[in-house]
């Protein structure tokens, strides 16, 4: 399929299959400046690290451990870092995805997100002022679940969440754009998986 159909606000270099696509929006909302952020999850043996957010942007929502790209910093190492302060770890992590958000009433900036993925960690996972790790399991709906382990609470993450965590969970590299409305509704979404 051809890749001229990747919205603003995507960059990227080879092939993009498209896989979901869809909003009753007809326009993609305009943004003026885009900020870099990093989000990065552990997933290993059937199961998947996320937290909750105790305080401030996304405040009440599992994700994985990320935030702002400091001038200094590459992607990578803002992932890192943000892994360390925000559950006491440390991981080889791997880039596995990019996603762009604009928030309808958020009109400040963008939010063009490196995703990154490892299946080992060192350290002790520890709760932090912002999140509460948990660990759920990976299993889809009808396959046996790990003990006393729920499934990935999709109900209490980004509305966009849904989308693109299928493609992280099979290891298949995904890029995509959400626009929201700021009661965590999609206006508008795209995602594609990356072939090459
Ligand atoms: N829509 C959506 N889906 C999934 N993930 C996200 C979004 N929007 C987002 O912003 N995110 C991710 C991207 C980042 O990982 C976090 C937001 O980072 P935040 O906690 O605001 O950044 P920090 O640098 O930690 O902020 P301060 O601690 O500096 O205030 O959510």
């Amino acid at each position: 399929m051809s890749t001229s159909l990747a919205p603003p606000g995507i960059v990227h270099e080879g092939t993009l299959v498209p896989v979901h696509n869809g909003g009753d929006s007809t326009i993609w909302l305009p943004f003026e400046k885009v900020k870099l952020y990093t989000n990065a999850f552990i997933i290993q043996d059937g199961k998947i690290l996320l937290g909750y957010k105790k305080r401030g942007f996304g405040q009440g929502l599992y994700n994985g451990f990320g935030g702002k790209v400091e001038p200094n910093e590459t992607p990578a190492q803002a992932a890192a870092r943000e892994l360390q302060e925000e559950a006491g770890i440390e991981a080889p992590l791997r880039h596995c995805g990019t996603l762009f958000f604009v928030l309808k009433n958020f009109r400040d900036h963008a939010f063009y997100v490196d995703i990154f993925v490892a299946k080992e960690y060192s350290g002790t996972i520890i709760e932090t002022d912002e999140m509460r790790p948990q660990w759920f399991s990976t299993a889809s709906e009808g396959l046996e679940k790990l003990d006393d382990m729920l499934p990935i609470p999709y109900d209490k993450m980004w509305a966009d969440d849904v989308f693109w965590m299928p493609l992280l969970l099979a290891d298949r590299p995904f890029i995509g754009r959400a626009d929201l409305d700021k009661d965590n509704t999609m206006e508008k979404w795209w995602f594609a998986e990356k072939t090459s």
